[in-house]
């Protein structure tokens, strides 16, 4: 029970998630698996490849009801989950504004998008299709789609893998301009610790699979403040807390 007028925030606790093959060989993703996101926080699930990462993610988005534990997403919002994967996934008969309309529920169907699709750059493409965005844009569209619902939390599975370094960074800056004009309990699966550590309030350090956490690194210094030499500080202080991980 959460005492009154304290957002309930995002509670992990799965014991075991185990794939068993046709053939029935079993492989053990997840074991013990458990931590917590505040309420209107970002935090990254940073751990290397294969350790269960999307495999979380899918059990929080109710994709796999296949495993042992339990989970509890924040409350409030229009939509109670968000959203947005390594492909946008938009309806490519759809324009850019109608994927996102599409995603709001019917009775906020015609709330007002300028201020989002201006803060992300979107105001001039909002007309356009799928096939006519480069998958920069086409990210863009899928973030815009995702705060549009206004969720009680985000799920973000690598969302700026296979683009150009310059593009990526751009998303990264515009991902955190959208956040910070609309807080939201964010949680966000990377194996890229650079771009944890510029995003992230806390990032939670997994281990290979079958993932556990190996602890929480805190960044602890404000989001402005986080330049190159800044960003370089930081790798080297989480090298010395996780000398093993990522
Ligand atoms: N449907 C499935 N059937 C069998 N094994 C699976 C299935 N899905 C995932 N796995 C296995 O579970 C483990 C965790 O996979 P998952 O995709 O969650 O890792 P990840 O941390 O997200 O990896 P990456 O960073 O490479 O995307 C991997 O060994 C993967 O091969």
């Amino acid at each position: 029970m959460q005492p009154a007028g304290v957002a309930a925030p995002l509670k992990v606790d799965i014991r075991d998630k185990t794939f068993r093959s046709a053939e029935g060989v079993s492989i053990v993703a997840l074991r013990g698996l458990s931590f917590q996101v505040r309420q209107g926080e970002f935090a990254c699930l940073l751990g290397p490849s294969g350790c269960g990462k999307t495999t979380t993610l899918r059990i929080l988005l109710g994709l796999d009801r296949q495993f042992s534990g339990s989970y509890q997403l924040p409350e409030g919002g229009s939509n109670r989950v968000a959203a947005v994967f390594q492909e946008p996934v938009l309806l490519p008969w759809r324009t850019v504004e109608q994927n996102v309309r599409l995603a709001l529920p019917a009775r906020v169907r015609d709330r007002d998008l300028d201020p989002l699709f201006d803060i992300l750059g979107l105001s001039p493409m909002r007309s356009l299709y799928p096939s006519e965005l480069s998958l920069g844009l086409a990210r863009r569209a899928a973030l815009a789609r995702a705060f549009a619902t206004e969720p009680a939390i985000l799920l973000l599975d690598e969302p700026f893998t296979s683009l150009d370094e310059r593009t990526a960074e751009r998303l990264r800056h515009l991902l955190m301009t959208v956040w910070a004009a609309r807080p939201t309990t964010a949680l966000m699966v990377t194996h890229n610790l650079r771009e944890a550590l510029l995003l992230a309030d806390r990032i939670i350090v997994l281990s290979p699979r079958p993932a556990q956490v190996l602890g929480i690194f805190d960044v602890g210094l404000s989001r402005p403040l986080r330049d190159a030499p800044a960003l370089d500080n930081l790798i080297s202080d989480f090298h010395k807390t996780f000398p093993d991980a990522v």
